[in-house]
C-alpha cells in the first residue's frame, strides 16, 4: 500500500495513493485513523487495519495527486537519523573509508520538503549537492532489537534526497548545519509498505538524476550498513519510535566529487528514484 500526505485548511492529512489518484482520509471509513502518526501508533491491530483500509480504498471516491498539496511523507517525524558514508563507491569518492560503526547525524523535521515542493538555495551558499537515499520509517518502537527482529520494526520505505550545503557541512567537524537548511530535505513521493518491497529493500537500483543527466546510479544491495543491522546498533542507543525516518546513506556520484564540482542551481530538476518505490521530484529555486 501507498500512502501519501497533503494539506488540507484544516492541517495535514493523509491518504492512500492509486496510480495517480489518491483516496482521501475520510473517505476511507469509520475506522481509518486521524492522522499518519495514528496508523504508525496502531501497533497491536495494524495488520487488520491495512487490510480494512485497503478494502476501503478499493470502493471509495479518489482525488487526482496532482490536485493535492502534498507533504513530506511523514510531515514531522519525532527523530530523522541519518547514516553518512554507507556506499563504498561514495566513500571511495571521498577519500574516506568505511569503518565498524555507521556515521550517524540528526536532521530536523523542519528542513523537509514534499514531493514536487522547491528545493531552496539559500541566500548564503551556491554548494547545493545532490544525494539520493533510502528513507525508512518505523512502524513500532524499537529498543535492543536484534538484527533478525529488527525488519519487523519497518513501516515502510521511501526516497529521500538528503541535499546538503557542502560549504556548510564542512565549517566544522560537525556535519549538522549543511545537512539542515530549511527545504532541502526531498521526502516522497509517496511511503509504500513493507510487503511491496524485498525483505529490507535489498537489491533495488537507486538514482538521482539532474536535468534528466544520471548523476547517481547505484544498488541498495551496495550499502555497507543495511537496514536490519542499522536499526539494530542504533536501538541499542536510543528508543526508536513509530514515525522516526532512518535515511541509509547516499551511493557514489555525487556533485562535490565531480570535476569540475556540480551544484543544483535555479531552475534545476533533481529526481531520486528507487525501483519499486517512485520517484520523488524538486525543482530548485533560488
Ligand atoms: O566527506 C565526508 O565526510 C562524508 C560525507 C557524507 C555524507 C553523507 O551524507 C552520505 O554519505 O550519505 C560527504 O561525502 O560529504
Amino acid at each position: 500500500m501507498r500512502f501519501v500526505s497533503y494539506n488540507t485548511p484544516t492541517g495535514p492529512s493523509w491518504g492512500i495513493l492509486v496510480g495517480e489518484s489518491v483516496v482521501e482520509q475520510q473517505n476511507l471509513g469509520a475506522n481509518a485513523p486521524a492522522s499518519l502518526q495514528e496508523l504508525f501508533d496502531s501497533t497491536d491491530n495494524r495488520e487488520t487495519l491495512l487490510a480494512d483500509l485497503a478494502s476501503q480504498a478499493a470502493n471509495s471516491p479518489t482525488v487526482a495527486v496532482d490536485q493535492l498539496s502534498l507533504l513530506p511523507c511523514v510531515p514531522k517525524p519525532g527523530k530523522v537519523i541519518c547514516l553518512g558514508v554507507n556506499y563504498i563507491d561514495h566513500a571511495n569518492e571521498g577519500g574516506n573509508t568505511i569503518g565498524d560503526y555507521p556515521a550517524v547525524f540528526l536532521r530536523c523535521s523542519s528542513s523537509l520538503l514534499a514531493h514536487k515542493a522547491p528545493l531552496q538555495v539559500p541566500k548564503i551558499s551556491d554548494k547545493l549537492d545532490y544525494e539520493a537515499e533510502l528513507a525508512v520509517v518505523i512502524g513500532s518502537r524499537a529498543r535492543f532489537v536484534s538484527e533478525s527482529e529488527a525488519l519487523n520494526c519497518v513501516f515502510g520505505y521511501a526516497c529521500f534526497n538528503d541535499a546538503t550545503l557542502r560549504d556548510y557541512q564542512r565549517k566544522t567537524a560537525q556535519w549538522t548545519v549543511g545537512k539542515n537548511f530549511d527545504n532541502t530535505g526531498g521526502f516522497g513521493p509517496c511511503l509504500v509498505t513493507t510487503d511491496e518491497l524485498p525483505e529490507g529493500c535489498v537489491g533495488l537500483r537507486i538514482q538521482s538524476r539532474l536535468n534528466g543527466t544520471v548523476m547517481q546510479d547505484a544498488d541498495t544491495a551496495n550499502m555497507a550498513f543495511g537496514v536490519a543491522r542499522t536499526i539494530a546498533l542504533l536501538s541499542e542507543a536510543m528508543t526508536l519510535e513509530p514515525g522516526d525516518v532512518i535515511l541509509m546513506g547516499t551511493p557514489g556520484g555525487v556533485g562535490y566529487a565531480r570535476t569540475p564540482s556540480v551544484w543544483m542551481k535555479a531552475g534545476d530538476t533533481i529526481e531520486v528514484e528507487i525501483e519499486g518505490i517512485g520517484t520523488l521530484i524538486n525543482e530548485v529555486c533560488a
